[in-house]
């Protein structure tokens, strides 16, 4: 078997010559801050090069320069000699360039093999002969535990990273920067990564480790480049530098290093908190006591269920035991908060932090939730005052204290969450990560501030992947190794080498323990080794489908059930024509939520599919002669005109989508209402006949709706562009960050949408007989409300086009029904109403997710 490691290298070797990546007076301001100031720089091909700076100083702006993900004001970005386009994701994808960005690329919904799918090009993908080619990706990254139809949200935060780099190595990119892609990894995967690196320079590839962690910048580059509030001031060579040197360079004056605390907690000082019998996923049972005033690490190698004992102590996903603040037991996370703990997540785009509010609102949201009444004002002045104290007690790099947080560089981003947390005096701090992707003076800054707030009585418990931060600033470490503690060290025992010998000594034993039980049951059940490990490491293969089976489930159950019930009340309910004509009145409805679907599925919404359907009808009122096959073609090209129009608002201008169609809703139904003021003109005969025919009692266009149905599911599930066109709508910035081309898929669903729509708005022209403009007005709503029945979700991603038939063919059943019955006309728009958010419960299979922002502002306080 050819390894992707093999393949990489020998094909750079064959490959790269050249003067390399070069920076030609790059510029780049958002607002009132210059982010990038004239840099000027050459990184060569065949070694590492080193780009180092404090918070904010502009790394990764030229990253993203580069990736093309910004546009530069001024300068350009050259490639031996070549300039590589702005913003051209092809141009990149043919220079090969790419990038691992500090935040992370992979989508959390689409399974590990997803991901992998939608960041290597087939050609790119290296041949495995049972065509497993995911696994070779895995296993060349030592991720032999990862199953790739794990979804790629439920992997730990280190082997997330290591599968997003080995699918970046996949591509055998000829450039690649890497920003701080080891700061999540422990000694195992950051000593992966630096190997990589290196051979990929050997392979004659541009190599550009952005970082903060200068020790690993000693170790593999060999030029360093330094950048200061967006000026490049200083160009040196590897050899010979010091870290003290680099600092200087970073900060442009010496910085205090911060030494180890000495006196720490009294050991008959009150216990604030104590976890007994705690387990949660892949960690426990443990005890542990804290005490006030001490500051207790958490280490060992990544992913070995530190991040779920530290969640489990806020009180979040504890299976078993309890966890007792202050000698009250914790009964959830909200319970924490009332007990004063609060929690840091290293998850700061998701989870620590709200990104729209500014730097002001975020420190006064930690600081006033707990206190006050909601209904007080708040005081402006002190408020500002408070803010701008914190910030600049971090040296916050911002343009303003109004400066939304999501805007901040990452490092800063990371100052505010802990800032605000410290600043509130809680009586346990929990933190995952103190100091992911902070600069070395910031980095002492947070350590000393965690000190202080340890010194008034605060327990501190924190994570950290890296040996030297448990050593410097923690009382007390817990090594924990397969989510169980193999070591506690404390006072003078606390030394890198300790921490790193007890977690690996550790591991051996269990892993040779794990390799013979492994064995054994292999041995027991004729099974391959490897399968048995991944099944006892608790990783089952699950198949991520765009819709969700449930809703199917109900709404087949549903629609039996009210045809049981209908034909009970009323025998001609159940009659072969009554049904015929509920499919031949649910096509128009059907076509409609198939043109919602892809712009649902891109994770936005149209609101004008009605008001288009009724334009088009008005505009076939025109044309009541000729053949309907040229009428087809007429209106499918109207719809997408129309699509074209939103596409370019939304895409083009990026005018929020739900504004933009309301407002073409306006602008369609307007023009309908001018060409035609009052219903009137013919609707083509032929297209009622057509719309007449059947087979074996069933409309031929309803079967016509349900092959084109079956054709989107198809393409949407089982080709790259449906799973592309999934990425986008689960985060089109992740999903570009990837590679794909986010704003052309987004524009497509629009032009595709419309054109759908000008299909129904044939059958629904059929049905009217006349140019009404109003006939599409009761297709807004149901347009959005049938997909949503038949399993698709507004936060995009996932639907399903047999489901927008099934939904509607309910929908057409209980508009049906309703005069059976003698209800209200109105009734059967309260039952779409109650379905659409009946299916919304039960689609939204991962509910915990859409809670996610409520549950951020809960861990702050109610
Ligand atoms: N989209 C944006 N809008 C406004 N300001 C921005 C935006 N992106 C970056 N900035 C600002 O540009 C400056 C440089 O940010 P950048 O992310 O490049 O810094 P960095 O060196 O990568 O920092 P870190 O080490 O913290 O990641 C910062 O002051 C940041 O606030």
């Amino acid at each position: 078997m050819r390894s992707v490691e093999s393949t990489s290298t020998s094909t750079l070797l064959g490959g790269a010559t050249g003067t390399g990546l070069t920076a030609e007076g790059l510029t780049k301001t958002f607002g009132s801050t210059t982010a990038l100031n004239d840099m000027s720089a050459t990184f060569a091909r065949g070694v590492v090069h080193g780009l180092i700076g404090e918070n904010g100083s502009g790394k990764s702006t030229f990253v993203k320069l580069v990736a093309g993900m910004h546009r530069a004001d001024a300068g350009r970005v050259v490639l031996d000699g070549v300039p590589v386009a702005d913003t051209s994701g092809t141009h990149r994808s043919a220079a090969r360039i790419a990038c691992v960005y500090q935040d992370g690329s992979l989508i959390d919904e689409l399974t590990v093999a997803q991901n992998l799918d939608v960041i290597v090009e087939p050609a790119l993908r290296p041949s495995a002969p049972d065509g497993s080619w995911h696994r070779q990706v895995l296993d060349a990254a030592r991720l032999t535990d990862v199953e790739e139809n794990t979804r790629a949200g439920d992997l730990p935060n280190n082997e997330k990273r290591l599968v997003e780099i080995a699918a970046v190595l996949a591509r055998r990119p000829d450039v690649v920067l890497f920003d701080e892609s080891t700061s999540t990894l422990d000694e195992r995967g950051v000593e992966w990564v630096l190997a990589r690196m290196r051979e990929l320079a050997d392979g004659g590839a541009c190599v550009v480790f952005v970082t903060h962690r200068l020790h690993e910048v000693l170790a593999i580059t060999s030029h360093v480049t330094v950048l200061r509030d967006g000026v490049l001031v200083a160009e040196v060579p590897t050899e010979g530098a010091t870290t003290e040197q680099l600092v200087r360079h970073m900060a442009g004056r010496e910085v205090a290093a911060f030494t180890r605390r000495t006196g720490a907690a009294p050991a008959d000082a009150e216990v604030a908190l104590r976890a007994a019998g705690l387990r949660a996923a892949r960690c426990g049972p443990i005890d542990l006591t804290v005490r006030r005033g001490e500051i207790v690490g958490i280490g060992g190698a990544a992913g070995n269920g530190q991040a779920e004992l530290i969640r489990a102590l806020a009180g979040d996903g504890v299976d078993a035991g309890e966890v007792i603040v202050d000698g009250a037991p914790l009964r959830g996370a909200g319970s924490a908060v009332d007990a004063g703990t609060v929690f840091v997540s290293s998850d700061r785009r998701s989870e620590s932090l709200s990104s729209l509010l500014s730097i002001r609102e975020n420190y006064t949201l930690a600081l006033t939730a707990t206190s006050g009444r909601w209904w007080r004002w708040l005081r402006r002045r002190p408020e500002v005052a408070e803010a701008d104290a914190l910030a600049d007690r971090y040296d916050l790099a911002r343009s303003s204290i109004e400066q939304p947080v999501g805007t901040l560089s990452g490092g800063n981003q990371q100052k505010v969450a802990i800032g605000r947390m410290v600043a509130r005096d809680p009586k346990v701090l929990l933190i995952e990560e103190p100091t992911e992707g902070v600069d070395v003076r910031a980095r002492f800054d947070i350590y000393r501030s965690l000190v202080e707030v340890a010194d008034r009585g605060t327990a501190v418990v924190f994570t950290s992947s890296d040996a030297g931060e448990l050593r410097l600033l923690a009382d007390r470490v817990l090594v924990l190794a397969r989510g169980r503690q193999v070591a506690e060290l404390s006072g003078d025992e606390v030394t890198e080498e300790a921490i790193v010998h007890a977690f690996t000594t550790a591991k051996e034993q269990q892993d040779a323990r794990s390799a013979a039980a492994v064995a054994d049951e292999a041995r027991e059940l004729d099974e391959k080794p490897e399968v048995v490990a991944r099944r006892r490491a608790g990783l089952r293969p699950r198949r991520q489908l765009t819709f969700t089976p449930a809703t199917f489930g109900l709404l087949a159950v549903l629609l039996v059930a009210l045809a049981a019930y209908g034909t009970a009340r009323d025998a001609r309910f159940g009659t072969i024509d009554n049904l015929g004509s509920i499919m031949q009145l649910s096509v128009p409805l059907a076509l409609a939520a198939l043109a919602q679907l892809p712009v649902l599925l891109v994770g936005e919404i149209d609101a004008s599919i009605g008001s288009m359907m009724g334009l088009i009808v008005v505009l076939l009122s025109f044309r009541p002669d000729g053949s309907p096959a040229v009428l087809f073609v007429l209106a499918v090209l109207a719809g997408a005109v129309l699509g074209a129009v939103n596409a370019l608002l939304v895409v083009g201008l990026r005018i929020t989508a739900v504004i933009a169609t309301i407002a073409t809703l306006g602008v369609y139904l307007g023009v309908a209402r001018i060409l035609r003021p009052e219903p009137g003109g013919l609707i083509n005969n032929d297209l009622a006949v057509l719309m007449g025919q059947g087979v074996a009692y069933i409309p031929l266009m309803f079967l016509v709706v349900v092959v084109l149905a079956i054709a989107v599911d198809v393409y949407v599930n089982t080709t790259r562009g449906g799973l592309r066109s999934r990425a986008v709508g689960y985060s089109a910035l992740r999903a570009s960050q990837l590679g794909v081309p986010s704003s052309r898929l987004r524009a497509a669903a629009y032009v595709l949408g419309g054109a759908i729509a000008g299909l129904g708005a044939v059958t629904l022209a059929a049905q009217t007989g006349v140019g009404d403009p109003s006939s599409g007005s009761g297709y807004t709503l149901l347009s959005i409300a049938v997909p949503v029945i038949g399993g698709a979700l507004l936060a995009g991603g996932r639907g399903s086009a047999i489901g927008c038939v099934l939904g509607a063919l309910f929908v057409a059943e209980v508009q049906t029904f309703i005069p059976f019955v003698n209800f209200p006309t109105g009734g059967y728009l309260i039952a779409v109403g109650v379905l659409t958010v009946l299916a919304l419960i039960v689609g939204s299979a991962r509910l915990s997710a859409w809670t996610l922002p409520i549950r951020n502002i809960r861990r702050l306080g109610k």
